[in-house]
């Protein structure tokens, strides 16, 4: 059966286009937060190999231009600004921005995330709550409550949130970070059901530990990761690519019935809640 399936494709050039269009992007807008770097990035080239048009951002203007070179030599359709997500005025000024440049938005990647606090939860302050759930969960919400109309008036879209694998198990001493993936899981479903009406999915991923900077402190401590392993399957961290992927499959076709899910990418770690 494969064996004839291939054929049909070598010999079929029609169909072999109308398979590759099945997973293509071409002609949709996607703005991914925090995007200069690590996941973010790795999202914003998967979306944009697939077709889309990105609109890449964080906080600062250079480290804007750099990745706006980036995907530009990668012949990734781009558009770059910057975007403090946890600024209500920064927040409309991305999304204007995405409307006038690129004519509307139909996938939003909420990936930005700060950890200010590492020790006992029970010595973190009001000020560290203030700053987590106001960048990993509100600008998450208020990302999602700006881009939802525009996504409807095109016919419906797509959201990913960048959860963790600490939202199923609190890491030791990233009690407030761990909590605030956790409020992403129930963030995803309560919005599916609401936003699935205009044709939008809602999808979270869970990534385990991934080499980028955020998570250094772990992958750059050998007793550390030797202990990590242990709970591993597949015996390695994570790269970005194996996590823009999945943010890719989410927004892609595909996954068309797929809606209120978190997808764990973890490497085999058990993930209950
Ligand atoms: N690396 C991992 O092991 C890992 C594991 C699980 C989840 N995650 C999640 O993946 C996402 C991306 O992290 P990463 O690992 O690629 O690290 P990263 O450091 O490359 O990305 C985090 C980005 O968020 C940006 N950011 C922080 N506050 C911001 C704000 N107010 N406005 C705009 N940008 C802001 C930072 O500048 C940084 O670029 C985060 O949500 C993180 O929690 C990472």
């Amino acid at each position: 059966m494969f064996r004839s399936v291939f054929r049909c494709l070598r010999t079929n050039p029609v169909a072999g286009q109308r398979s590759m269009s099945l997973s293509s992007l071409a002609g949709k807008v996607a703005i991914v937060t925090a995007s200069t770097d690590g996941i973010g990035l790795a999202a914003a080239q998967a979306l944009g190999k697939r077709g889309a048009h990105v609109v890449v951002s964080s906080r600062r203007q250079a480290n804007v231009d750099k990745a706006v070179a980036l995907l530009q030599s990668q012949s990734i359709q781009v558009t770059g600004t910057t975007c403090n997500v946890g600024d209500g005025e920064d927040r409309e000024k991305l999304v204007q921005m995405t409307l006038e440049k690129c004519g509307g938005v139909d996938i939003l990647v909420s990936n930005a995330a700060v950890n200010p606090f590492f020790g006992n939860i029970m010595d973190s302050t009001e000020d560290v709550w203030d700053k987590i759930l106001s960048v990993n969960v509100k600008s998450a919400f208020l990302m999602t409550k700006l881009v939802a109309p525009h996504m409807a008036k095109r016919g419906g879209g797509n959201v990913v949130f960048v959860s963790s694998v600490a939202g199923y198990q609190p890491m030791q001493a990233l009690g407030p970070y761990s909590v605030s993936k956790t409020a992403l899981l129930g963030l995803t479903r309560a919005l599916a059901p609401e936003l699935a009406q205009s044709n939008i999915r809602v999808n979270c991923v869970a990534p385990g530990v991934i080499k980028t900077r955020f998570s250094s402190a772990l992958w750059q401590n050998e007793d550390i990761m030797d202990e990590f392993k242990k709970q591993l399957s597949i015996k390695r961290i994570g790269e970005p690519e194996e996590i823009g992927g999945v943010i890719a499959f989410l927004c892609s076709e595909e996954a068309s019935y797929i809606t209120g899910e978190t997808i764990t990418v973890t490497g085999g770690m058990s993930c209950r809640l």
